[in-house]
């Protein structure tokens, strides 16, 4: 039955997020042709008390090219059903469906006003490591499936058509999008941006970095090795603090007032607490974290709040040949829909880019033999990054203020917590990067 190969299939997917417990049941809760041969469908996966829904693009064939072979989910009679993501030959619907506008058995396929989509690239599946599915086509487009489906519209295609409307920099062009009703609410399913074909990610530009100072022998300070990143973090500060200026003029903004602010400690240590009975290995720092937690309660200013990005990392940037890009505005994918949403702090997304740096300077460490040689290394690297995006960030108009040192670092101890939860569900090898975040400074 299709329900039962798909049940043993989507546990292993890179994109699932309920790896790590047993899958109790999987339904189809929609199957739509879209073209013979190209299925969507909408599954509920059961695990514990949790219900979580995916999309998939099902393909089938009689015979299953060469190519394929690593797609497949499984066979029923002589049937191969396999994730046609991956088949160049049925994707080119999706792109014909946003440039014709097509209604297609409750899916809407819709392109952005104006916009004129070119219907001739093949697409192939980005390699990254991803919570989502994107498929690259040629060099003009990178069209994303969301694969978790939460009922309503994406904060990313909701964010980016905003900025885009104010012509505001640092954001990839929207060119279209596929929506369909999910529990009679109107649900992003895909989004498509312009593709940055001469773009580098951020997080690789930061371990080139990262390895050129582990190569200098004699150890020469960071500032004067090969690849120092000082420069590019200062750009990205000024970049990000532009973006969260565009966003608080696009979106509504508000204060939390003072009496109001311990909220928020209160929100940190709800996440705390089940971030630790989920990996016990968190148990050991919650003094460390309950203390910057604790910092909060005492504010005494109001916290201005807007739109934000809400999972900010160096995965999330991207430097073309004149300019730092930002993506993925979709929050945490984790998060409930309407908190990733909400109105939050900037400094938020600043201390999720400073926590990045943090794992720049620190993966290559993970099982390296001259680890011990190399951490002192890894902190000067982070350290002068750091202080160089700060930097930035305040010349491009960001202000942080005294008191907001302490809202930082709260925010950077909610954000490692969060990230040990993370990797301890999707990379258990890295746990060891955010767990240090916790361990006392000199
Ligand atoms: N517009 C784009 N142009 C070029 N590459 C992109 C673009 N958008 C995303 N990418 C690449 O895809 C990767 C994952 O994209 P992202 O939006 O973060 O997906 P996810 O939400 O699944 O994590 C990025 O790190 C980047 O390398
Ligand atoms: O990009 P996503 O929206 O899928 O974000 C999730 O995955 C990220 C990893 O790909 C994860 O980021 C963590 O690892 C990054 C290095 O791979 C590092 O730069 C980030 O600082 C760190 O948080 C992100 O937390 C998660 O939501």
């Amino acid at each position: 039955m299709l329900d039962e190969l798909l049940a043993t299939w989507i546990g292993r997917q890179r994109w699932f997020g309920g790896k790590g417990r047993p899958i109790d049941g999987l339904w189809i809760e929609s199957d739509v042709e879209l073209t013979p041969g190209l299925r969507h469908l909408v599954v509920a996966v059961r695990q514990d008390d949790s219900r979580e829904r995916y999309q998939l693009l099902l393909g089938e064939r009689t015979v299953l090219p060469e190519r394929l072979g690593h797609a497949l989910i499984g066979t029923l009679g002589d049937t191969y059903l396999y994730d046609a993501v991956h088949d160049s030959d049925r994707t080119g619907w999706l792109l014909d469906g946003m440039a014709r506008e097509q209604d297609h058995n409750g899916l809407r396929l819709r392109h952005m006003p104006g916009a004129t989509i070119d219907t001739s690239p093949r697409s192939l599946v980005l390699g990254a490591e991803q919570s989502n599915t994107s498929l690259v086509y040629g060099d003009a487009y990178i069209c994303k499936l969301f694969r978790r489906l939460v009922p309503g519209v994406n904060p990313e295609l909701e964010i980016v058509t905003a900025l885009a409307a104010r012509d505001a920099p640092h954001i990839a062009q929207p060119y279209g999008w596929i929506e369909t009703d999910l529990d009679g609410t109107d649900t992003t399913l895909a989004f498509m941006q312009e593709f940055l074909s001469a773009a580098n990610d951020g997080w690789d530009l930061a371990l080139t970095s990262v390895r050129d100072l582990y190569a200098s022998l004699p150890e020469v300070p960071a500032a004067e090795a090969g690849g120092d990143f000082a420069a590019e973090s200062l750009r990205l500060g000024s970049a990000t603090a532009r973006v969260h200026h565009e966003l608080a003029a696009a979106f509504p903004t508000d204060v939390i007032a003072v009496h109001e602010v311990k909220r928020m400690a209160e929100g940190f240590r709800r996440r705390l607490g089940r971030a630790v009975a989920e990996v016990p290995e968190l148990r050991e720092h919650v003094s460390v974290i309950e203390q910057a937690y604790h910092e909060v309660d005492l504010l005494t200013s109001e916290v201005p709040v807007q739109r934000v990005h809400g999972d900010y990392h160096l995965g999330q940037v991207m430097r073309t040949p004149t300019d730092w890009v930002v993506l993925d505005f979709e929050g945490e994918p984790g998060q409930p829909l309407q908190e990733r949403r909400a109105l939050s702090s900037p400094l938020r997304d600043v201390a999720g880019m400073l926590r990045s740096f943090d794992y720049a300077a620190r993966h290559l460490l993970a099982g390296h033999p001259e680890a011990g040689r190399l951490e002192p290394r890894a902190q000067e690297w982070a350290d002068r990054n750091r202080a160089a995006f700060l930097e930035g960030y305040a010349e491009g108009g960001g202000v942080i203020t005294e008191a907001d040192a302490t809202l930082l670092r709260a925010f950077e101890m909610a954000k490692a917590v969060y990230e040990v939860v993370y990797e301890a569900r999707n990379r258990p090898a890295w746990i060891s990067i955010p767990l240090a975040a916790f361990r006392p400074r000199s």
